[in-house]
């Protein structure tokens, strides 16, 4: 079986915890095996190692009772020498090949570590965007962490423990009936009695285990949504609920734990009864044959040797059975993850032309999320020429957002078709096709690296001066290189360094950096105040001139310069036309339009002339009554923006004279990003 078919799957979508079905343990091992391709000789020299060592053991157990018979009964010295030497040579030989084994058998079970995690990991990223939404972070994480290695317990160590554990049962029974069968005989009449006691423990010990694995989940998902939401549990004093929070899941894994532990420790002590049954039985047994002269005391001891080699391989086998049993629900869980199928995929023969000139075409699309009751989407229809701004717009829950995840192809359509350039989506590859079409989603996301490497990763390998004038067309440049270590300052997605609307704009450089002919906007200026998002609105302008741009937007600033307003209800196109023209009609467009209460305003500040305005000194912060008359049209980025071939917009240029203060009235700039950075 390839490696690949062990996503082989059913239709199971769902991915809840408490139902994870179970799985018998050689079936989750089927699933697993073929990705030990590669390692399996390595593990054959593994077993071959232990063999060798068990070996070497026994000869040493045989030395032994030569040892007591000749040197020690008869106290002769003599008789010492060569035996001792032997065993001395024999135990550096085993400890040389039990040390290659045991280094062997740590870098095969590794490597299968790296490469099950990775595997997971990488089906775990083709998954669509409702299943991230759908299931707890802290659950998945602990899916590709602790059962990543559970099953690896089951599959590499379980196996080669298994088959060494039997060879090496194997051998000592063997050797122990060629010392003395009847004796060897009479002490494994006792033998089915270890797996009649792990027999008992196993259904047990699987219940808890999984019990355990899931609690585990619980815990970690509880601490990563409680410090992600760190801001609200402080601001609303909530340490309480999610300390509660949190004990009640590690409660549970409490109990499991004790459980678990309590389980293991009562089978080890029932094992510890049964073998000092055994080893009664060799003693008495043992006595008699010598009191009536059929065995020496050399004999007796070597063969009581071997039984305490024996027992620990039994006893390795009915543990290992136990171990391979708890291992099973890490693998459920893991199978579980792999059975849930990415919503699309690569085609057979995709189509690969050349860059596209950017045509976008919806015809007739609808679509419902996996699972869903109702249409996100229903007969959608537009298209959109090279270089226009479509702006969707609608309220919540209307199915803008869902627009965006099919145009990126998160999904296909249920019905109708995408196209860019007259080419169905489908059979576009995907990488291909996210190397035309850019996301701007709605929340800005930052990669835990340097601000460079952040703008980057819309082109691997950009070079520095590239990444520079990203920047600098994003309006970034300057507060970048305020920043301690400028572009190599280091950011995360909490980063304290850096406002929302400086957020936006590091992203407005990736995807300016991106260069792709097809733009996808959504809520670009969401989550930013009204200072922020007129901030980003030169950059944003910078980065769709050229470019076939579909804005999913809430806030109509923009809407005046659309070529086309999509207003979009319960999944379908409610009205289609130009800003003034559905302005004019009075119907769901003028309601939205009305309901956005500064609307009026911020659409005047936000389209300002680019760079048909004079750069004008800062003004001095002065009050004067209305908002207009301060913050009209002063842009402190004019100058740069000149070197930008950008549209003009001639019938707003009686706002471009208006002034927006950037200092307070003692001289400190207003905007955040303005302010030197402390210490330069
Ligand atoms: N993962 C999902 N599973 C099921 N239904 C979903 C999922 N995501 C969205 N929906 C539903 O699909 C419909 C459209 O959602 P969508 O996110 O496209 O709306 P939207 O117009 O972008 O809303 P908003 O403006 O609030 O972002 C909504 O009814 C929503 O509840």
């Amino acid at each position: 079986m390839e490696i690949d078919e062990i996503d082989e799957i059913d239709d199971g979508e769902e991915l809840e915890h408490e139902d994870t079905p179970t799985i018998p343990a050689r079936t989750a091992f089927r699933r697993f095996w073929p990705l030990t391709r590669g390692l399996r000789r390595w593990l054959i020299l593994v077993w071959v190692c232990t063999v060798l060592a068990a070996l070497a053991e026994t000869e040493a157990i045989l030395l032994f009772g030569d040892l007591t018979d000749h040197a020690l009964q008869k106290g002769s010295l003599a008789a010492f020498w060569s035996p001792a030497v032997k065993w001395l040579g024999i135990a550096v030989v085993g400890a040389l090949i039990a040390y290659a084994g045991n280094s062997l058998a740590a870098w095969a079970t590794e490597r299968f570590v790296m490469r099950l995690r990775e595997h997971v990991f990488d089906h775990v990223q083709q998954l669509p965007p409702h299943f991230f939404q759908r299931h707890r972070q802290g659950d998945l994480l602990s899916r590709l962490t602790s059962d990543v290695e559970a099953i690896e317990t089951m599959v590499v160590s379980g196996l080669v423990g298994a088959a060494s554990a039997a060879f090496s049962a194997l051998f000592y029974a063997a050797a122990a009936f060629w010392l003395r069968w009847d004796l060897a005989a009479a002490t494994f009449v006792l033998a089915p009695l270890f797996w009649l006691a792990a027999r008992r423990f196993s259904g047990s010990i699987k219940d808890v285990s999984r019990e355990g694995r899931v609690a585990d989940g619980a815990i970690t998902s509880v601490v990563e949504e409680s410090l992600g939401n760190i801001v609200l549990t402080q601001a609303y004093d909530r340490r309480d609920a999610e300390r509660r929070r949190l004990s009640e899941e590690a409660n549970a894994w409490f109990r499991a734990s004790v459980r678990s532990t309590r389980l293991n420790e009562a089978y080890e002590q029932l094992v510890q009864v049964i073998e000092t049954v055994c080893v009664l039985a060799v003693i008495g047994i043992g006595a008699w044959e010598i009191s009536t002269g059929r065995m020496t005391l050399g004999q007796l001891l070597a063969f009581a040797a071997f039984l305490g080699y024996l027992y620990p391989p039994v006893r390795g086998l009915a543990q290992l059975g136990l171990t391979v049993t708890a291992a099973t629900a890490g693998a459920e869980r893991l199978i579980e993850i792999l059975d849930v199928r990415p919503s699309v995929t690569d085609p057979r023969h995709g189509t690969a032309p050349g860059r596209p000139d950017g045509t976008v075409q919806v015809r007739d699309v609808s679509f419902r999320y996996p699972g869903a009751d109702r249409t996100a989407l229903e007969g959608l229809s537009f298209a959109v020429s090279p270089g226009e701004l479509v702006i969707v717009t609608g309220p919540s829950g209307a199915g803008k957002s869902t627009v965006s995840k099919l145009l990126l192809r998160f999904y296909d359509p249920d019905a109708g078709e995408l196209l860019l350039d007259g080419v169905p989506l489908r059979d576009f590859p995907l990488a291909r096709l996210r190397e035309y079409v850019t996301l701007l989603p709605q929340e800005t996301l930052v990669l835990h690296d340097t601000v460079r490497a952040n703008i980057a990763c819309g082109r691997p390998g950009a070079s520095d001066q590239a990444i520079e004038e990203a920047a600098r067309a994003a309006d970034a440049h300057d507060f970048i290189v305020r920043l301690p270590d400028g572009y190599d300052t280091r950011v995360d997605p909490n980063s304290a360094w850096l406002s929302g609307g400086q957020l936006q704009r590091l992203a407005i450089a990736r995807a300016i950096l991106r260069d792709t002919p097809v733009l996808v906007l959504d809520e670009p200026t969401t989550g930013l105040d009204a200072m922020a998002a007129r901030r980003v609105v030169k950059p944003l302008r910078r980065l769709m001139t050229g470019r076939t741009t579909i804005m999913i937007t809430h806030d109509l600033n923009l809407a005046p310069d659309a070529d086309r307003i999509l207003v979009v209800d319960r999944g379908r196109i409610v009205e289609t036309g130009r800003h003034e023209e559905l302005l004019a009609r009075g119907g769901a467009y003028a309601r939205l339009h009305r309901s956005q209460n500064n609307a009026s305003m911020d659409t005047a500040e936000l389209r300002l002339p680019l760079f048909e305005e004079e750069p004008e000194p800062a003004p001095v912060y002065e009050y004067t009554p209305g908002y207009q008359q301060q913050y009209g049209g002063y842009d402190p980025y004019a100058a740069e923006a000149t070197s930008w071939p950008q549209p003009v917009y001639e019938a707003h240029m009686s706002e471009a004279h208006m002034s927006v203060p950037t200092t307070l009235p003692d001289g400190r700039p207003l905007f955040r990003d303005e302010e030197p950075w402390p210490g330069i």
